[in-house]
């Protein structure tokens, strides 16, 4: 299986304070991985190191087979953009852009896809998100579990390798979750690898595997296998008894 992103021995400190041990970690392509573990035990350095928004104190990054740390930041820049797609607990969208512009905005910024390729990908996106019809909405004025529709949308007009998502669902409601999780197991089905971090043992257990980091170090790891539709209640029920 080909790997997307490998950490090895990845450590990271703040002012002397170790937040990260000794990370041994590879994410394949099409995976599905979810990070938990008690708030401050490390799970968003690790998300930004992995991806290179940070930079470890010591060991390695690779990002399909190219070590992060070696790049300078334009380059890194690049490959954010382009080859991967970040989600977080905020939407984080332009408040002056319609819900459309926002999602074309980093498809211009990339300049990988023409004009036309911008817009019908950018279209089926929202089709598949179900945001179609808020194409032309002030972002001010749709809900948070539409604006966070959007913000994956944005995410995944360059068609990344992977999508990092830091408490995608952390904002909102039980229902809005679901769907939320529904399109991202649609979106890794299709073969986007997906790593997020979550403090929701429900939304962990839509993931292949659960990473449970403890004091910055893997502490547990949860095989779920792929998802599929039969064996979700088993899988959640397992999920909530590994947070017990
Ligand atoms: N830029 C920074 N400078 C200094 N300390 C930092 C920085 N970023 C994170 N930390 C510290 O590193 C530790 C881990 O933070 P991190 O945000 O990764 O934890 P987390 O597991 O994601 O927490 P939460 O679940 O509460 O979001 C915390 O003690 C935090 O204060």
């Amino acid at each position: 299986m080909k790997i997307i992103v490998e950490a090895k021995s990845l450590s990271k400190e703040f002012q002397g304070t170790t937040v990260l041990r000794n990370i041994n970690l590879t994410v394949e392509k099409g995976e599905f991985i979810a990070v938990m573990g008690q708030s401050g035990c490390g799970k968003s350095t690790l998300l930004y190191n992995l991806s290179g928004m940070d930079r470890p104190t010591s060991g390695k990054i690779f990002f399909d087979g190219q070590e992060l740390q070696e790049l300078p930041e334009p380059q890194m820049s690049s490959i954010r953009l382009k080859k991967m797609g970040f989600v977080f607990q905020k939407a984080n969208l332009l408040r002056s852009l319609s819900v459309r512009d926002n999602i074309i905005f980093p498809a211009y910024q990339a300049g990988i896809f023409k004009r036309e390729e911008i817009n019908e990908n950018a279209r089926r996106w929202m089709e598949q998100t179900g945001i179609l019809s808020s194409a032309k909405q002030d972002v001010r004025k749709i809900s948070g579990g539409q604006q966070q529709r959007a913000s994956i949308c944005r995410a995944l007009m360059n068609r990344p390798q992977i999508l990092f998502a830091d408490e995608p669902t952390g904002a909102l409601n039980s229902s809005a979750t679901g769907e939320i999780m529904d399109i991202f197991n649609r979106i890794n089905a299709e073969g986007t690898a997906i790593l997020m971090v979550t403090h929701d043992g429900k939304v962990a257990a839509r993931a292949d595997r659960i990473i449970y980091l403890e004091d910055g170090a893997i502490g547990e790891e949860l095989i779920l296998g792929k998802f599929s539709k039969d064996r979700r209640e088993e899988r959640e029920k397992r999920a909530a008894a590994f947070m017990r």
